[in-house]
């Protein structure tokens, strides 16, 4: 039976080819130089080096698959201001339309009006992406290894150093830890959500901390809700934590997001 990322995928890839025959490939390209890419790996490398406060991608949805609307009010641009200003190190922001009701608009816009690095937070099928992901003010593109082959991740994650964007590998397993190392994957992500199954699976980042290079940056995804939390994956290991739905769900993301950072333990759920 066909999962949920089964066809987030099927869709996905629909949606670029009809936007690929569309596209006018010199405009795009030309948007692409006028982005000067803003190093995503490095940033949260040295905060995570400074040690003043965590390293926190925050991110930019309004809906998703899982719980589905969980901003209705959403405005990227004054959300990733309050973000910067509360201390967030980058941004995350959805550009899936039909699942999370995100937009490449969402990106471009998020990322003017701010100075911290941006990732493009979709499901990178297609080099083509990855294009449209710089013209829209990316500095990194995220790559799930459960939905690509090794050959896809190799020719996606060249693409991407090509335009001068960082990428960051996501994985769910030990298995798909073994293939983003093999592809040397400067950044990876460990999802405590299955895709599949929308299970949450806490335990998998603890486990799997441990195996990643000490070189690579290390970023723990999904279900951080609060202080404790990132202690818990700075001690496992933990260079980096993204967190979206605590940030989200709050009336002023910005004064939750400096909470979570002050130095005090904070539990905000
Ligand atoms: O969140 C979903 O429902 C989902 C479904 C299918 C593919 C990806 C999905 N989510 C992406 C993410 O993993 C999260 O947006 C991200 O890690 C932040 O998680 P959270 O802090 O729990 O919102």
């Amino acid at each position: 039976m066909a999962t949920q990322l089964d066809q987030i995928l099927a869709r996905t890839a629909l949606d670029v080819a009809e936007r690929k025959a569309a596209a006018d490939l010199p405009a795009l390209e030309r948007r692409a130089a006028a982005h000067q890419p803003r190093g995503f790996a490095a940033s949260l490398k040295a905060i995570s080096e400074a040690k003043s406060h965590p390293a926190v991608i925050a991110e930019l949805k309004k809906a998703s698959p899982s719980r589905g609307v969980i901003r209705p009010s959403f405005d990227p641009e004054p959300l990733a201001r309050a973000l910067e200003a509360a201390g967030a190190g980058a941004l995350s922001v959805l550009t899936d339309e039909p699942f999370f009701q995100g937009s490449l608009r969402n990106l471009e816009i998020a990322s003017a009006a701010t100075s911290i690095p941006c990732l493009r937070k979709d499901f990178m099928v297609d080099p083509f992406q990855v294009l449209e992901a710089r013209a829209s003010n990316a500095d990194a593109i995220l790559l799930i290894v459960a939905a690509l082959t090794d050959a896809d991740l190799k020719l996606l994650s060249t693409e991407a150093y090509a335009y001068g964007l960082d990428v960051l590998c996501e994985v769910h397993d030990r298995n798909e830890l073994d293939r983003a190392i093999q592809i040397g994957c400067q950044m990876i992500g460990v999802n405590s959500r299955d895709l599949r199954t929308f299970v949450m699976h806490p335990e998998i980042q603890v486990e799997l901390a441990e195996t990643i290079p000490s070189n690579v940056v290390r970023v723990a995804e999904s279900g951080i809700k609060g202080r404790e939390d990132i202690d818990r994956l700075t001690t496992a290991g933990y260079d980096a934590f993204l967190i979206g739905e605590t940030l989200m769900r709050e009336s002023d993301p910005g004064a939750t997001l400096s909470a979570l950072l002050a130095r005090e333990a904070a539990v905000l759920a």
